[in-house]
Parts: structure tokens; sequence; C-alpha cells
């Protein structure tokens, strides 16, 4: 059995898969007059040329926790961005982009509510894990032609758990 361990989300750690959306620890400069913090640019929308980024909402229903987890998903055409529009703690399950995932290259990650992230494209993903039912996500990703979701599933050989109590 594979026990994943959970890692606190940090720029440093996430930036083989993606970029952290959070203010705290970011540079900002001053807009509106003096009055509002800009945070800016902390993360890009990949497309392609043929995609058009949109904004969604995801409201998720919580997973069973421990989580046995059975597969893993990517966007090769497009970046996708989680923003957590509760503040509520969510789980981030990634690994590096290629055609050789193995459960060895998973990293989980745990947002405080604060911090969003967007995954590069072709980054591996666990759908969106809850830890709060019913909570909302802001989405930003790709709309357009072609394939731009590739499932893969573990071998049923493979017990991989993710549980947030540990
Ligand atoms: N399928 C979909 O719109 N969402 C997934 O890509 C996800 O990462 O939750
Ligand atoms: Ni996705």
């Amino acid at each position: 059995m594979l026990k994943l361990k959970i890692e606190t989300l940090s720029k440093e750690a996430f930036a083989p898969f993606g970029d952290l959306i959070a203010s705290e620890g970011h540079d900002f400069f001053m807009i509106n007059n003096g009055s509002t913090r800009r945070y800016h640019r902390l993360a890009e929308v990949e497309t392609g040329a043929e995609g058009t980024p949109i904004i969604s909402i995801f409201r998720a229903q919580t997973l069973p926790m421990p989580l046995r987890v059975r597969m893993m998903e990517r966007h090769p055409l497009g970046s996708q961005a989680f923003i957590p529009m509760r503040g509520k703690p969510f789980l981030i399950l990634v690994a590096p982009p290629g055609d050789d995932l193995t459960s060895s290259r998973l990293r989980a990650f745990y947002s405080d509510g604060t911090q969003g992230v967007n995954y590069r494209p072709g980054v591996w993903h666990h759908p969106i894990l809850a830890l709060t039912d019913q909570d909302e996500f802001l989405v930003v990703d790709r709309a357009g032609p072609g394939n731009n979701c590739d499932e893969f599933f573990f071998d049923d050989s493979e017990e991989i758990m993710l549980n947030p109590e540990l």
C-alpha cells in the first residue's frame, strides 16, 4: 500500500506542476489611487492557438476519505486553474507531465483555502478534492477543439491511499 504524504503548498514546491495563486508571499504593486494591492500575473492561462480561456464554477462533493486513488487526468492543450471561493482547505494531487505516470511520481498538497493552483498543460492531476462538501472553486481553463482530457487508471494491484488525517 502506498500512503501518500501530504505536503504544504508553496510556490517552490508546486513549481514543477504549475503556479501557486495566492497573495501571501507574493510581490504586489498599488493601484486605484493607493487603495488596492495588485498581485500581478500570478499565473498564465494557456489555451493554445485554437483555444479560448473560460471561467467556470465547480461545486464539488467531498469524496470519502481516506481516498483510494484510482485515476489521474491531464489536459494536454491547456492549463487549468482552481481558486477556492469560500476559503476552505482542499487537497491537490499531481504528477509531472509525460506518458510515464507511475504512483511513485505522485505528489499531494494541502491548500489552506487561501491558495489556488494553476496546472500547466499536460500536468497529471486528480479531479478536484474538496474537503468541505459542496465547496465552490473558480476554474479557469480552455474551451476549444481537440481532445483536452486524457485519463490514466492505476492497475487494480496498486493500492494508493490519500488520507488528510495523516
Ligand atoms: N473535467 C473537468 O471539467 N474538470 C476536471 O478537469 C478537473 O480537473 O476537475
Ligand atoms: Ni482537470
